[in-house]
């Protein structure tokens, strides 16, 4: 059943049998949201799914929806939900995984409402790096891995993206309590000490 083939019906499912538990990590383009999540699987063992990966790798596969895909994270747009939902439920049902940390989703209302009325999943909380501008821009000047957004022009779109459109997810859910702020313009491993004390189970916090 795990194919994109089978009638979106029969994925939810099957994927409401599943039950999979959610993360969703959230934080503007720079933030640390890609090397937290690589943290976090080795000793939480999620599996992570990022939405910008799925999406590239939608591209690569010379899918029908490609262009229009590359198009828009040049433009620091907002793939349709329709598209990003669709291969995040492929990758949940295809994981062995039960537990799944997904970054950079969602990343508007749009996207936030049409996952929560497809997959009927609710988050079990939301980690939300928090960090300034210029310590993103910075970093994603200096990221190094051949992104076609990761030039100045672009990185102003998403910033302005991020606090028009992406914020107020956020807010959604610090109605909710459901938002873990960390401070994330520190060292990788400072970063990593808060995301821990949010992972690690109460009881395991008491000392003794
Ligand atoms: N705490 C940090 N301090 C300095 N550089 C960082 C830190 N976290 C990540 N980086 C670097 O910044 C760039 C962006 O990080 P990344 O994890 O890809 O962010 P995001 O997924 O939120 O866009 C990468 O080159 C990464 O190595
Ligand atoms: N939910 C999402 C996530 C990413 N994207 C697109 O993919 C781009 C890169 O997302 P990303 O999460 O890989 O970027 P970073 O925040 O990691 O730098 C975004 O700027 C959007 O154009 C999207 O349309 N919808
Ligand atoms: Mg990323």
């Amino acid at each position: 059943m795990g194919t994109v083939s089978v009638a979106n019906k029969d994925i939810n499912v099957s994927l409401a049998e599943k039950k999979p538990r959610v993360v969703f990590v959230l934080g503007g383009p720079g933030s640390g949201k890609g090397t937290q999540c690589a943290n976090i699987v080795e000793h939480f063992h999620y599996t992570h799914l990022s939405a910008g990966d799925l999406l590239r790798a939608e591209i690569k596969s010379g899918s029908e929806n490609g262009t229009m895909i590359q198009n828009m994270i040049k433009e620091g747009k907002i793939v349709p939900s329709e598209v990003t939902i669709k291969l995040l439920q492929k990758a949940m049902l295809e994981s062995d995984n039960d537990k799944f940390l997904i970054d950079g989703f969602p990343r508007n209302e749009e996207n936030r409402a049409a996952f929560e009325a497809v997959t009927k999943i609710e988050p079990e909380f939301v980690l939300f790096f928090n960090c300034p501008e210029e310590e993103m821009e910075k970093r994603l000047l200096s990221r190094n891995q051949g992104r076609e957004d990761d030039n100045i022009e672009t990185i102003r779109k998403r910033f302005n993206v991020f606090l028009k459109s992406s914020l107020p997810v956020i807010e959604h859910y610090k109605a909710k309590e459901k938002v873990r702020e960390i401070e994330a313009a520190k060292p990788i491993g400072e970063v990593f000490e808060a995301v821990k004390v949010v992972f690690t189970p109460k009881a395991e916090k008491v000392v003794a």
